[in-house]
């Protein structure tokens, strides 16, 4: 379903690689979550799989397409099977519940009867079918966020990304969030979920990618959030967070030496999952860089809404003001 070959991304102008070899396969139906401190990759691994971004090396495999044989035209086209969610949501301010998530039927061009069959269903699913006609702003953040997943699923991708869709909510908002993600991921959806949420992975037990460097150090089908190296950067006045140099991050068990699994199973057990991935603890100090796009790449520059969601190809015209990126309204 994803499969990544010796992957390596390095940004222009940076020296060490944002992902570094990755080897891994994801199955469909998988549950997984992303772990790993602040610029450890995780953000880039999800971009490289909606071919947001394009490999340095190393080629890439989503539902049996080769990304790298997929011209920049066919990508819309590509993005139909991916729904994303992020953890600003990203709705139209001035559109109702149900054209948010209409919004992803129109642009693809569904007909108005499906689109009025759709989306009252996909609402419901996500417990809003009663507050189809209220605006952003009118409802709480998880509220907003649970729109923002039934715009992403309401075409029924075949995967589901998820970039920290918890990241502004209060602990018991987020619970309801991944209720209505298990359930999306119980009718088939893989889903793929990035967060630093410790609470949410210690409690739902599925497969826990850990990230360190752009390496993957841990790979268990039931893990949890474990010793993530994370630190909040207290003096700086920022909340993000940054990786634990040796002296500073807390023991970390052995890792198991086993061989990584067959790439066709899922990963079973602790696998340190590439031979190359840096040992636990000799994690450098990392500098505190916001991820974004590489302005000077032509495959991250700047997106509409429509174009974030896949929905349309970069550049191509759509309604004026219509897809401005948003974020929370509360
Ligand atoms: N467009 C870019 N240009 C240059 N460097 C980048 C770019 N995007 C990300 N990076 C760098 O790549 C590394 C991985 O960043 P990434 O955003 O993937 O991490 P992350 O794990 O998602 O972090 P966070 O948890 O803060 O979102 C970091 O060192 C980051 O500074």
């Amino acid at each position: 379903m994803i499969r990544f070959d010796r992957v390596t991304k390095t940004y222009r102008g940076t020296k060490r690689p944002a992902l570094n070899a990755i080897d891994l396969e994801i199955l469909r139906g998988e549950f997984v979550f992303l772990v790993g401190a602040s610029g450890s990759g995780k953000s880039s691994f999800l971009r490289l799989i909606l071919k947001e971004d394009r490999p340095t090396s190393g080629s890439i495999h989503v539902l049996g397409q080769d990304l790298g044989a997929i011209s920049n035209r066919k990508v819309p086209y590509f993005r139909r099977n991916l729904g994303v969610v992020f953890q600003d949501f990203r709705l139209l301010p001035g559109k109702n519940v149900f054209d948010n998530v209409a919004f992803t039927l129109q642009v693809i061009g569904k007909s108005r009867g499906f689109i009025q069959e759709a989306v009252p269903d996909v609402l419901q699913m996500v417990g809003l079918a009663e507050k189809a006609n209220r605006l952003p702003h009118e409802l709480s953040g998880g509220e907003q966020q649970r729109v923002a997943i039934a715009r992403a699923v309401v075409n029924k991708p075949a995967i589901l990304l998820a970039d920290e869709p918890t990241g502004n909510l209060d602990p018991s908002t987020s619970a309801g969030i991944m209720t209505v993600l298990e359930r999306i991921n119980a009718g088939g959806t893989t889903v793929v979920m990035a967060t630093h949420d410790n609470a949410i992975v210690d409690h739902m037990k599925r497969r826990v990618i850990e990230l360190v460097t752009g390496q993957i150090v841990r790979d268990e089908s039931q893990g949890g959030y474990g010793m993530t190296a994370e630190i909040a950067l207290q003096d700086s006045g920022l909340t993000a967070e940054i990786a634990l140099s040796e002296g500073l991050r807390p023991p970390r068990p052995e890792p198991v030496l086993v061989p990584p699994a067959p790439a066709a199973q899922t990963a079973t057990g602790a696998v340190p999952a590439s031979a190359a991935a840096a040992p636990a603890g000799a994690v450098p100090p990392m500098p505190v860089t916001p991820a974004h796009p590489d302005p000077l790449d032509p495959a991250t520059e700047s997106l509409t809404l429509a174009e974030k969601l896949g929905l349309r190809a970069p550049g191509a015209a759509g309604q004026q003001g219509d897809d401005q990126n948003v974020g929370p309204t509360t």
